[in-house]
């Protein structure tokens, strides 16, 4: 038995904001707006984990009206996540996601995010988790610089005992 699911995020580029994207903090002169981390990339993640489960989305398990996760470490919210997959005896079958960005430059950053996507995730191998990352040819308001997108597909498959 396997779930599959999807998720998307979008978070605004601003000022005097840390860029936490995957779990990494990106040196780079703006970061992600939000109410928690903004780690867009994460987000997208938890929806895709979510989704699969039928569980809704991570604005339900975790409102941006709870000062609780003001400024929150999204890791630590995929890790609650997972828990709530282990609860239900699947694990990890491959994930995939992509990164929409003009800048910055993605692609040295990568394999930190990877490390750290699949020790949330508990991937038995490091191929069970892909990170992309594409510009949009300054096209949109992710090529204007204005935000960075992110999206993820996920397979969940049942323990077998
Ligand atoms: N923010 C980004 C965007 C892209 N990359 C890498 O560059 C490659 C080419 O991007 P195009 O949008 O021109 O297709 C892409 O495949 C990524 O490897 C990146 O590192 N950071
Ligand atoms: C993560 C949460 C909660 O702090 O806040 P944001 O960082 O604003 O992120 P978003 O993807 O808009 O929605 C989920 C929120 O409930």
């Amino acid at each position: 038995m396997i779930r599959v699911g999807q998720g998307f995020d979008v978070h605004q580029l601003a000022e005097g904001r840390p860029c936490i994207i995957g779990g990494v903090t990106i040196p780079y002169e703006r970061g992600l707006l939000g109410h928690s981390d903004a780690d867009v990339l994460l987000h997208a993640i938890s929806d895709a984990v979510l989704g699969a489960l039928g569980l809704g989305d991570i604005g339900k398990h975790f409102p941006d009206t709870d000062p609780a996760f003001k400024d929150a470490d999204s890791l630590k919210l995929l890790q609650h996540i997972w828990g709530l997959v282990k609860e239900r005896g699947y694990k990890l079958g491959n994930i995939d996601s992509t990164i929409i960005a003009q800048r910055p430059k993605m692609l040295p950053y990568i394999p930190q995010m990877v490390e750290i996507i699949a020790g949330a995730l508990e991937a038995e191998d490091l191929s069970q988790v892909n990170v992309k990352a594409t510009t949009t040819e300054q096209l949109g308001f992710t090529g204007r610089g204005e935000g960075i997108a992110a999206q993820s597909v996920v397979c969940l498959v049942k323990v077998v005992l």
